[in-house]
């Protein structure tokens, strides 16, 4: 694998796609297969790039058959849990029942749950240790709103959420967490960040784990950028020195823009 004196890609790049609720079971299967079919004609070396999938719940039992039977390298995750494992609490899925289906992954704290759900970083924070507590790999989601952009206090709004939902978590668990960075005002827009917006704000992420814990772990951390992202703009941002992938959302349901991301990763890691 290449490494650089900054370590970058001894951080194994990720590059997620979040179908948020598009694609029942039937169309998400037909999306994976062309995918993966799609990815091994353009010889995807796994190794070096790893492709995960958010599918909606009732997707996920199709989603690890497939990938079981068909022995897909395609880590898959769920884009919620609840932050218990069992009991009287309708309509929650637990991360236990997620584990068991194969998850690796699960999303925490998307804006979309943030905003429509009204999730706050405490329970967030409780999601984030019921995630661990059931050997899921959390991605957690941070990020501004337009607003907290335009008045300049981005990045201290960013560190504190980042702050808030780590709460209490201990190292081994901060390395192996996944943080996206996805700013509001860029999500499902076509306002895409600035390359230099992303390395800002993973930058100073980094340097916040680092603070928190040590050098050690925010070198381990890997951090994701999301919004907008699609294949005409995914080199600049993937080339950054602190964005370790993306997390997609309207480009993952395209699989030649969602494999394309994927490519240009995989360039960046051989070149
Ligand atoms: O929210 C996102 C991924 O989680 C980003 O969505 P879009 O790529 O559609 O802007």
């Amino acid at each position: 694998m290449t490494t650089s004196t900054n370590g970058k890609f001894d951080r194994k790049p990720l590059i997620a796609g979040n179908w948020k609720m598009n694609m029942d079971h039937v169309q998400g299967i037909t999306l994976l297969q062309k995918l993966a079919w799609t990815l091994k004609d353009a010889q995807h070396d796994y190794n070096r790039v790893e492709v995960a999938v958010f599918p909606p719940f009732t997707d996920l039992r199709s989603v690890q058959t497939l990938i079981r039977g068909d022995k897909l390298d395609i880590e898959f995750g769920a884009q919620d849990l609840s932050p218990k494992d069992s009991g009287a609490y309708t309509g929650d899925i637990s991360g236990q029942f997620l584990s068991k289906l194969g998850c690796r992954y699960v999303l925490v704290g998307h804006s979309e749950r943030r905003t429509v759900h009204g999730e706050t970083d405490e329970l967030l924070n409780e999601k984030l240790v019921a995630a661990y507590r059931n050997s899921l790999v959390p991605l957690l989601c941070v990020g501004e709103g337009l607003e907290i952009r335009q008045s300049g206090k981005h990045v201290q709004h960013t560190l504190e959420q980042v702050r808030r939902d780590l709460a209490g978590l201990d190292a081994e668990q901060v390395s192996a967490l996944v943080i996206a960075y996805e700013p509001v005002w860029a999500i499902g827009t076509g306002e895409v960040a600035g390359p230099e917006d992303a390395q800002e704000m993973c930058s100073a992420i980094r340097s916040e784990i680092a603070d928190l814990y040590d050098d050690a772990v925010a070198a381990k951390t890997r951090l994701l950028y999301g919004g907008s992202v699609k294949a005409a703009n995914a080199a600049s941002i993937l080339k950054q020195r602190d964005v370790d992938g993306v997390l997609v959302g309207g480009a993952s349901l395209d699989v030649t823009e969602f494999a394309n991301i994927v490519r240009f990763e995989q360039h960046l890691v051989t070149d």
